[in-house]
């Protein structure tokens, strides 16, 4: 049952958005609804004009103006028709870009947390179709007042001519009142069930296309197609019942709307046979009960407004998700200085890192190891403030991540995924994506420095290929990936797994030359393969949600439970016997034939070899930082 009134926040959220909707066409709403009620208007005075004219007609009395009056009203009824339907269709386009508009960049700014709770289906359902359909709330409400309108002007005239006819159809009007009142409620309820089925049924078909080689490998293509329809019986009865609401009012409307009109018409004769009525009047009389009784007009204006409510409402539950907030204090010159103090972050119910603390010194890199599911990815993401913890801050150069005002964030931070998105449309403009000038030089000379130059090259129009256009494999994105992160520069440099699809040898060029004067002063590197860990200057092993240990991998090695995290013999994460396949071999991931003597990166206080990156195991408080492995 949908919640209703002030303690819902999502109809109080609806409610906002279509205000502050209907304030963007303001003036065409308005327009909107002088038109409708000028239509209104000229239907009202059209019997009484046919009355008059009758009247003077049968009196063989001059009629011409009267006719001329009538013809003139009829034609104003066709031109406010055409005006009114031009000025309908603009508000409800209008309307629809504007939630269309507010609600994406909402989507944005709330971020992963978006797609985490609507999932990303029904997040584009809610955007295009509940937003076309609450779109159409401006100029629904506007017709509904006109047709409002119409019924009370009804009555009014009706009253004008001689109050007893008003009487006769008030005293049936209670009947139409409650029908249109169920039409109403009853419209929402269904509609709200109806939308809801259709969001279920995107986000499957969502998930089914992305995973559509999955479903072809496991030849489940039938039974995805029955998982993906699955709400459709929902759907269909929530459609029908829609439908039964509406045909039921329509029917009680059919029923009682004809006895008042014959009521009043039996009265107006009464009235004729007394001669309080000419015949005119007679006439304008039947029209107006007609009009008075028009409640088949009212009972769709209704169903429909029901209708763009409950999408609305389901906008509104999106506005819910609130957006992330940016600070205003700027960033300081620093050496890209990244610390975690206390953070705890909870994912689905369970505390997936609890009470971090990380000190990662300007200059250095940092690789996160730790066994699948242990948080790294987390991690990675509330170090660039993709995500906020749940307790603790992060800080950069000092500065609590969330004091700082977006550009400022976003053009410190630079990130690069396992599966980059990349969008921008074309392959240069992927790679300089949200930097506000990437100069050809930049994009190229990034793309150079992740291996991706070559291939970019070998496309049909090089840089200048279509992303959609752009065959590539799951290394080549990641390249990709890589670049932009290069390009985009800053002071922390976050590869969340950003190297997990490279060859060996590609990944060992990449970390030599990122590891080397490479962009980003400060690195923090996910890391599944001892050979990439090797290369850090220190080593954050996740375990339990803590950080179990902080120190080189060398003097990790030492650990069998840390050597289990790689899952296999090597120290430099590859098996002995695969070392000449995968080029890699010594002890800290190098070559074997330069002596594994990659130099350790000397530390800003001159010491050489030992970890500068400090951390605590979690609760227990015990330092591990100067590489002591507890
Ligand atoms: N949105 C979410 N809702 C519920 N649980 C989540 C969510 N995001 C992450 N988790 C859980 O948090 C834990 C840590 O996830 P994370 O992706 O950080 O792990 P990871 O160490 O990077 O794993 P892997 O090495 O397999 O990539 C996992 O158990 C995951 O299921």
């Amino acid at each position: 049952m949908t919640p209703r009134g002030d303690d819902d926040p999502a109809a109080g959220h609806a409610r906002d958005l279509l205000r502050a909707a209907t304030r963007y066409s303001g003036a065409r709403c308005l327009a909107l609804c002088l038109v409708s009620i000028a239509a209104t208007g000229a239907g009202l005075l059209l019997p009484a004009a046919l009355g008059q004219a009758l009247d003077l007609l049968l009196a063989h009395a001059p009629a011409t103006r009267w006719v001329l009056c009538c013809a003139g009203l009829v034609l104003l009824l066709g031109l406010l028709d055409a005006v009114q339907t031009v000025l309908t269709g603009t508000v409800d386009a209008r309307t629809t870009a504007w939630l269309r508009r507010r609600l994406t960049r909402h989507v944005l700014g709330v971020g992963p947390r978006a797609a985490d709770r609507f999932g990303s289906g029904d997040l584009v359902a809610r955007l295009v179709g509940n937003a076309a359909e609450a779109g159409t709330t401006p100029a629904a409400r506007a017709a509904l007042v006109a047709a409002l309108a119409g019924p009370v002007g009804g009555v009014v005239a009706l009253g004008l001519i001689d109050w007893w006819l008003a009487a006769v159809f008030l005293a049936g009007a209670p009947v139409l009142a409650l029908l249109l009142r169920a039409v109403s409620r009853d419209t929402s309820e269904s509609a709200a069930r109806y939308q809801r089925a259709q969001g279920r049924i995107a986000a499957a078909l969502a998930e089914a296309v992305e995973g559509v080689r999955t479903v072809r490998a496991a030849g489940t293509e039938g039974r995805e197609t029955a998982r993906v329809l699955r709400p459709l019986p929902d759907l269909s009865r929530a459609g029908h019942r829609m439908w039964r609401v509406q045909g039921r009012a329509a029917a009680r409307a059919v029923a009682v709307a004809p006895l008042l009109q014959l009521a009043v018409v039996a009265v107006a004769g009464v009235l004729l046979t007394r001669d309080r009525l000419s015949v005119g009047e007679v006439l304008a009389a039947s029209r107006y009960a007609m009009l008075a009784t028009g409640v088949g007009v009212l009972v769709g204006r209704l169903a429909g407004l029901a209708r763009a409510r409950a999408a609305a409402r389901r906008l509104g539950e999106v506005g819910t998700e609130p957006a992330t907030v940016y600070g205003a204090r700027g960033l300081p010159d620093g050496p890209g200085r990244l610390e975690l103090r206390g953070v705890t972050a909870r994912r689905g119910g369970r505390t997936v890192l609890d009470g971090v603390d990380l000190d990662v010194p300007g200059g250095t890199t940092l690789a996160v190891v730790g066994r699948s599911g242990a948080g790294k990815s987390l991690l990675a993401a509330l170090a660039g403030r993709l995500a906020d913890p749940d307790a603790g801050e992060v800080l950069l150069d000092g500065v609590p991540l969330r004091e700082l005002p977006h550009e400022d964030l976003r053009g410190a931070v630079g990130y690069a995924f396992a599966r980059p998105a990349l969008l921008g449309g074309t392959v240069g403009q992927a790679i300089g994506l949200g930097l506000p000038s990437p100069s050809p030089g930049l994009v190229r000379e990034a793309a150079r420095t992740a291996l991706a130059d070559d291939f970019v090259r070998r496309l049909p129009d090089g840089y200048d290929t279509p992303v959609a256009d752009a065959p590539r494999s799951g290394g080549e994105s990641q390249r990709l990936g890589l670049a932009r992160a290069f390009a985009h520069g800053g002071r922390l440099l976050i590869l969340d797994d950003a190297l997990s699809s490279l060859d060996t040898v590609t990944e060992r060029r990449i970390t030599d030359a990122l590891f080397g004067d490479g962009p980003g002063a400060t690195r923090l590197l996910v890391a599944h393969r001892g050979a990439t860990a090797a290369c850090a200057d220190a080593v954050a092993w996740l375990d339990g949600g803590r950080v179990r240990a902080v120190g080189r991998h060398e003097e990790l090695w030492r650990l069998a439970e840390y050597r289990a995290v790689f899952g296999d013999g090597g120290p430099d994460g590859t098996d002995t016997d695969a070392e000449a396949v995968f080029g890699n071999g010594g002890p800290d991931g190098t070559d074997a034939d330069d002596g594994g003597s990659r130099p350790v990166p000397d530390t800003p206080d001159g010491t050489s070899g030992e970890s500068d990156v400090t951390g605590t195991k979690g609760r227990s408080g015990a330092d591990a930082g100067d590489g002591a492995l507890t």
